[in-house]
């Protein structure tokens, strides 16, 4: 019997990984009946790693009052394993960008504090494992804020105490970290960062994902200067250099800032998740990969789901086919290797429309019908 691997992110603000794979794998049972399709729902360490994860991992969840980007208080969740030690962090739980309504995002304001609050939350319940997703967020404060909320202080040239925002990280000149909290030096940390990109530069933080986050050109250049500046610093002062890291520059520069101040392992989000699933068992027999997320870009091939299960599945030789609701760059995606693409959403179809949740799953019906014709003789 033939197998059919389904491997994709959530298509964000229209249905989680669960919901667009089970619409998938309905319509593949009636295309092939005789194959047996294997579903995994995936995260990149964005959004969704926590609930991914709880799927997989015996985990407790646990909720914390934590403050959102824009310092209101809100409600957030995160795991603790069954080993009682080791915490899940979502840092989009607490500061992503789907807790800020579009005109109010805005990346100078925005702060990373409520993360630190729920690291310091699993802290206190005894936790010194963590393992932190990070992406999915609506700040560029190059994780001043959580660090914030864990004791460091920030001060600007003429002594005055900084509270974590873009706009305060561009004006960094002195830190101090005597009132950091000291349970930190026994902590270890895993980071499953969504993206690879570097922390500052045209491929950094500011230049790539700002922009989405409601920033102007101008702020961009001031974020990405202010990024240069604060890395100079941590360089001086921690003795590390993150400037060109990978994923240092993932969650608006977070990435950097929990390498550098607590130590952490960076790794890509996707490998963190595939092997929590052990995905690597179901691949040696199977006939075809379908991987997708909202929407593939370049950005897609930056360390994203796609790219991910694509690297893998091609140790195997099993071929990928990339099934998003938009695809851009379509040459790009198809000279990294994926066996075919198919839009879900048609081009002329308007977005707010094509989100609707039912409409999205009657258009990704119709690409696997389009996929079935074109994989007829080989399934
Ligand atoms: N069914 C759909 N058809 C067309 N576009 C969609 C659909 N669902 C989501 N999108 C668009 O995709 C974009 C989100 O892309 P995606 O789901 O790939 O997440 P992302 O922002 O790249 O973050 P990440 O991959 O890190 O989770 C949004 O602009 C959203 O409007
Ligand atoms: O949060 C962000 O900036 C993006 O998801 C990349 O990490």
């Amino acid at each position: 019997m033939k197998k059919i691997v389904l491997a994709i992110d959530s298509y964000k603000g229209c249905l989680s990984s669960k919901e667009v794979e089970t619409c998938v794998e309905q319509e593949l049972h009636v295309r092939f009946p005789d194959c047996k399709v294997v579903c995994f729902p995936v995260a990149d360490g964005g959004e969704g790693l926590l609930e991914a994860l709880a799927g997989i991992l015996d985990m407790q969840l646990i909720h914390a009052e934590v403050h959102d980007p824009l310092m209101r208080v809100c409600d957030a969740r995160y795991g603790i394993l069954e080993d009682g030690v080791t915490a899940v962090i979502e840092m989009a739980e607490a500061s992503g960008l789907p807790l800020v309504a579009v005109p109010e995002r805005d990346p100078m304001r925005a702060s990373t504090f409520g993360t630190g609050e729920l690291i310091a939350d699993a802290l206190q319940k005894g936790c010194r494992k963590f393992l932190t997703g990070i992406g999915g967020s609506a700040t560029n404060d190059a994780g001043m804020g959580m660090l914030e909320a864990l004791g460091v202080r920030f001060f600007d040239e003429n002594g005055f105490l900084l509270h974590g925002s873009g706009e305060s990280m561009c004006r960094i000149s002195r830190m101090d970290l005597t009132l950091m909290d000291s349970r930190l030096k026994e902590a270890d940390f895993q980071v499953a960062c969504d993206v690879d990109n570097p922390f500052c530069g045209e491929r950094g933080a500011a230049y790539v994902f700002a922009p989405q986050k409601g920033a102007s050109p101008e702020q961009i250049r001031r974020l990405d200067e202010g990024m240069r500046r604060f890395a100079a610093l941590m360089r001086r002062t921690l003795g590390k250099d993150v400037s060109c890291l990978a994923g240092a520059g993932a969650a608006g520069g977070l990435g950097g800032a929990l390498c550098a101040f607590l130590g952490a392992r960076l790794l890509p989000g996707i490998d963190v998740m595939l092997d929590a699933a052990r995905f690597d068992e179901v691949l040696p027999d199977a006939s075809l990969v379908i991987t997708g997320e909202g929407c593939s870009d370049l950005q897609t091939l930056m360390g994203k789901v796609p790219s991910g299960i694509l690297r893998r599945a091609q140790r195997f030789d099993v071929p990928v086919c990339l099934m998003s609701g938009r695809i851009e760059e379509k040459d790009a995606l198809l000279r990294a290797g994926f066996a075919g693409l198919f839009e879900a959403s048609p081009s002329d179809m308007p977005l707010e429309e094509a989100v609707k949740p039912e409409t999205a799953k009657e258009n990704l019906r119709r690409a696997v019908q389009a996929l079935a014709r074109l994989m007829e003789d080989k399934l």
